[in-house]
């Protein structure tokens, strides 16, 4: 999954040793103009005497210190404020996408950990409760639940889970889950960061994408595992943060420690009822037909590198505390409501997407950038609709998100199956988990459940969806380190296919007008 949408150039920091000045411009003297209708990258190359025909050197300077210019500008500058332009300067798609496979890069399964929910401060325990814990840390769980004519059972330790229905006749049906690791509900917010998150962000810093998604039955903890507490306390997250503030505060803190300059950009998008929606957006929704959502986002296939989003605004991040504003302000517009299940239950999927760019210099003496990118999605829930009491507006909600749910259940199957087809273009969220899932991302899927007797089909249900994503090969690669030629390349063609995309639309609009 890429989303190639950008936008403004990363802001390139550097730690204290660097020389990078405050606005984060790299060795440059040269402020560039904040854009307005122009994109940053446009102004890059004007400012840097670079034709936007395809010619580089067309100012005054020689070629190469043009490019030079137009390298570190690219990378450099950036205002942490907000800033729409169109999709130029280095790509969030992983420097445009192209990615190669380097020694250990082996197909592997997409790793798979459940998590059992917890108890909100304050809540009572469950009922009925069909787990138990049988140590602090989780190491062994066991579930256990009587029902009137037989007994049924799971038992969860710290990779597996197992369930055994005991039959009329005394017959024990087991049936064994393994999974790459299980949390029980003791285990914290910081447990599952650091299991599952901590290895995922060295290899974003090695120039891999990854993806973390949460998926699971409604009011199972899907947000509170991927967003848990967003405020901030004393310049840090709070204990109850979740996976994605505490990435931001550990990227940054890893970055600031490096020698490294980089550049950190975020894009937050959601789906509902199969409609697009920028979450860091201040525009208003306007209908506008042309495959494009009433966001004017539109999903396209960018050939051999993925599914991109074009028209999503890619914001680049002084800081974790400003990242972790951005976050809050998204998930302040997502679509929430309250159902029988979730008070606050999530009625869209949602995909918080970090790219970061690390300048580094080859043994050449040549400055390439290498870039990683980290999807964190937070998924609605499969829903019930009898039991989530769901009406009318919900109902038609829940109705689309298990639609799409289904589809990502045919694609995972399709992925085992190894069929011929994978109808990933079923419902914009497989296209958009399309790398996720078969691709070369390296992918882990958070399966939530619940520990609540009544919950125990939807719990097995998940852990079915979940042992058969685990099946799953992705291939991961590295994407390819840029050097300055290859960038000025890559905008040159970007140029190009806006020019080609404004003239048709000019040319739309033309032909309206005289018919
Ligand atoms: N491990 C946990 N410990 C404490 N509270 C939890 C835990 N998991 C979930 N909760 C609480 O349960 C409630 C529902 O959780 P959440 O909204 O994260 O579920 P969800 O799976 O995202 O649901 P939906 O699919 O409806 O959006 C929230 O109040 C949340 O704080």
């Amino acid at each position: 999954m890429s989303f190639a949408r950008r936008v403004a150039h990363p802001p390139l920091s550097r730690n204290t040793n660097g020389n990078t000045n405050n606005n984060g411009t790299a060795g440059g003297s040269r402020a560039p103009s904040r854009p307005t209708s122009r994109s940053n990258l446009q102004l890059a190359f004007i400012n840097a005497g670079v034709n936007t025909s395809g010619q580089a050197g067309g100012g005054s300077n020689s070629e190469s210190s043009s490019i030079d210019d137009a390298f570190n500008r690219a990378i450099a500058p950036a205002s942490p404020s907000k800033e729409r332009t169109r999709m130029l300067g280095i790509r969030s798609d992983g420097v445009g996408g192209t990615h190669f496979k380097q020694k250990g890069d082996e197909e592997s399964n997409i790793q798979v950990v459940v998590r059992v929910r917890g108890m909100a401060p304050g809540e009572a325990p469950p009922l009925q409760p069909i787990l138990s814990t049988s140590g602090p840390h989780c190491s062994s769980i066991n579930v256990a639940m009587e029902t009137q004519q037989s007994a049924s059972s799971v038992n969860v330790a710290a990779n597996s889970v197992q369930s055994s229905l005991v039959g009329d006749g005394g017959n024990v049906r087991e049936r064994s889950y393994p999974f790459d690791h299980v949390f029980g509900p003791e285990a914290d917010q910081g447990m599952v960061y650091q299991s599952v998150v901590g290895p995922v962000l060295n290899e974003v810093m090695n120039g891999y994408n990854c993806t973390v998604f949460a998926y699971g039955q409604t009011g199972t903890g899907k947000t509170h595992t991927m967003e848990g507490d967003l405020t901030s306390q004393l310049g840090t997250y709070s204990p109850e943060a979740g996976i994605i503030p505490r990435t931001l505060y550990r990227l940054f803190h890893t970055l600031e420690l490096s020698k490294d300059e980089y550049s950190v950009h975020a894009t937050f998008v959601e789906l509902y009822n199969e409609e697009l929606r920028d979450l860091l957006s201040d525009e208003a929704p306007q209908p506008l037909g042309g495959g494009k959502d009433s966001s004017g986002l539109r999903m396209y296939e960018d050939k051999g590198k993925g599914v991109n989003i074009q028209g999503l605004e890619d914001i680049p991040m002084r800081d974790a505390e400003h990242g972790l504003r951005l976050l809050r302000k998204g998930s302040q517009k997502r679509h929430i409501a309250a159902t029988r299940c979730n008070e606050s239950s999530s009625r869209s999927h949602c995909v918080f997407t970090l790219t970061i760019h690390i300048k580094e210099t080859t043994s050449k003496g040549e400055d390439v950038l290498r870039t990683g990118k980290l999807n964190l999605v937070d998924l609605a829930g499969s829903e019930n609709i009898g039991r989530s009491g769901a009406e009318n507006k919900r109902a038609r909600e829940a109705g689309m998100i298990n639609q799409s749910l289904l589809t990502l259940g045919r694609v995972i199957n399709a992925l085992v199956e190894k069929s011929s087809h994978i109808p990933y273009r079923e419902s914009k969220l497989t296209r958009l988990l399309q790398e996720s899932l078969g691709g070369r991302t390296k992918t882990c899927i958070i399966a939530t459940v619940s520990s609540e007797r009544s919950n125990m089909e939807e719990t097995l249900s998940t852990l079915d969806y979940a042992l058969r994503a685990k099946s799953i090969r992705n291939r991961p690669e590295v994407n390819q380190r840029m050097t300055r030629a290859a960038l000025i390349k890559e905008y040159v063609h970007e140029i190009e296919r806006l020019k080609g995309d404004l003239l048709a639309s000019r040319e739309k609009k033309w032909n309206i007008s005289i018919a």
